[in-house]
């Protein structure tokens, strides 16, 4: 006898979705489970589709083929207005001559709600985003952070099961953006909506996310949480993008129980694997800057290097050492901290960089 499964169904769902612009294919065959409450990002390069598969989502566009479900219901010939969510782009666009409140509830009046009930709910949603009494200004008397949130709320207005947030954050400066991360955040967790959002940035999609789907030409590289994505990547390609890394090119000697050993121009060294990964290939180890040591003693692995600069950061450095020996000059990044500055090698002296096999990862090449 068949069981119906106790589980509630996915908020966004995308089965074997593709999408043909007359030649151009934008989506490559994806499949992707968002949950209900979750903030899930969408990270990947300019021109990937993640604009593509947002306006899939929304309606706006129409798989080639595939089918996507929403709260488990399935949106073939669902017009976008009649489907659960609500879109926030990447230019703002609120009204200039309509108040903050009347903005917010620009959606309702569509939607044959009162004016006094409509004011009421305006006001609520202003205090979620933390503009309590903001509702007679215009647009134009807000911060750039402020007429984020009032957009924010406009779109929250209309109770969406799943925000669409399409780079929103992409036109303010380096500062606000960092404080909307956590304010988006924070808003996220207080309102229990789905937020399906994407972004080029991989530090905002890793500050912001409960899971992240990295994508590249159209396809998904791997989905994971942002702590996964930086140490166990997938492909090369989640290895390079997400964070700052160190590769080192080879051919795999020997690869057993998740442990290979890579042979290359640079040296002999060992690091964690993924299954599938066979001698002979050619491949590459990825160690993070933060796991290069100053000494190599105690370490599997050591990368001879000369140390070429140091950038300072505040509480550390990043020291840039080009590799000896190699056959050809490859600059290596190392993360120092304030503490260890003091007995970081000279510029232009000759040392060691240690690093144990845990923290190294090999992929083949894509
Ligand atoms: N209407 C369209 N007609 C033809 N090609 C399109 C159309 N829309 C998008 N494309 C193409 O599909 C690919 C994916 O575009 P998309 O806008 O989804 O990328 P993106 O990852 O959102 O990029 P960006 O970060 O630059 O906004 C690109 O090669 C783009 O040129």
């Amino acid at each position: 006898m068949l069981v119906a499964s106790g589980c509630p169904p996915s908020a966004v769902r995308l089965s074997d979705v593709e999408m043909d612009f007359g030649g151009t294919q934008a989506i490559k065959r994806l499949s992707l489970d968002v949950k209900k409450g979750e903030f899930f990002s969408i990270l990947g390069p300019s021109g990937c589709g993640k604009t593509t598969l947002l306006r899939l989502i929304s309606g706006f566009l129409q798989p080639t083929a595939g089918q996507v479900f929403i709260n488990g219901r399935n949106m073939l010939s669902v017009p976008s207005n009649k489907r659960a969510t609500a879109m926030i782009f990447q230019s703002l666009a609120l009204f200039p001559f309509m108040t903050v409140w009347e903005n917010v509830a620009f959606g309702l009046e569509a939607r044959g709600v009162g004016k006094s009930e409509r004011r009421r709910e305006a006001e609520r949603l202003l205090e979620l985003v933390a503009l309590p009494g903001y509702g007679a200004r215009m647009p134009s008397e807000l911060s750039g952070g402020q007429r984020q949130r009032v957009a924010i709320a406009r779109a929250l207005a209309i109770k969406p099961e799943v925000l669409l947030l399409d780079e929103p954050l992409s036109a303010l400066d380096l500062k606000l953006r960092q404080h909307m991360r956590t304010e988006l955040r924070d808003l996220q967790k207080r309102t229990g909506v789905t937020f399906f959002y994407i972004t080029h940035d991989q530090s905002e999609a890793l500050a912001m996310s409960d899971r992240v789907a990295v994508m590249n030409a159209g396809a998904l590289q791997q989905v994971g949480t942002p702590q996964q994505l930086y140490s166990q990547p997938a492909t090369q390609f989640v290895a390079s993008f997400v964070g700052e890394t160190n590769a080192i090119a080879g051919v795999v000697v020997s690869s057993a129980s998740g442990t290979a050993v890579l042979d290359g121009p640079d040296g002999r060294f060992t690091g964690r694997c993924l299954a599938g990964l066979q001698p002979g290939m050619r491949a590459c180890l990825y160690v993070r800057p933060e796991a290069l040591n100053l000494e190599a003693n105690g370490y599997e692995n050591s990368l001879p290097l000369t140390m070429e600069r140091f950038d300072f950061e505040g509480a550390f450095a990043i020291a840039k050492a080009v590799v000896s020996g190699g056959t050809e000059p490859r600059q290596i990044s190392l993360t120092i901290s304030q503490r260890n500055l003091s007995e970081a090698p000279a510029v232009g002296a000759a040392f060691r960089a240690g690093f144990s096999s845990q923290d190294a990862i090999i992929l083949p090449d894509d």
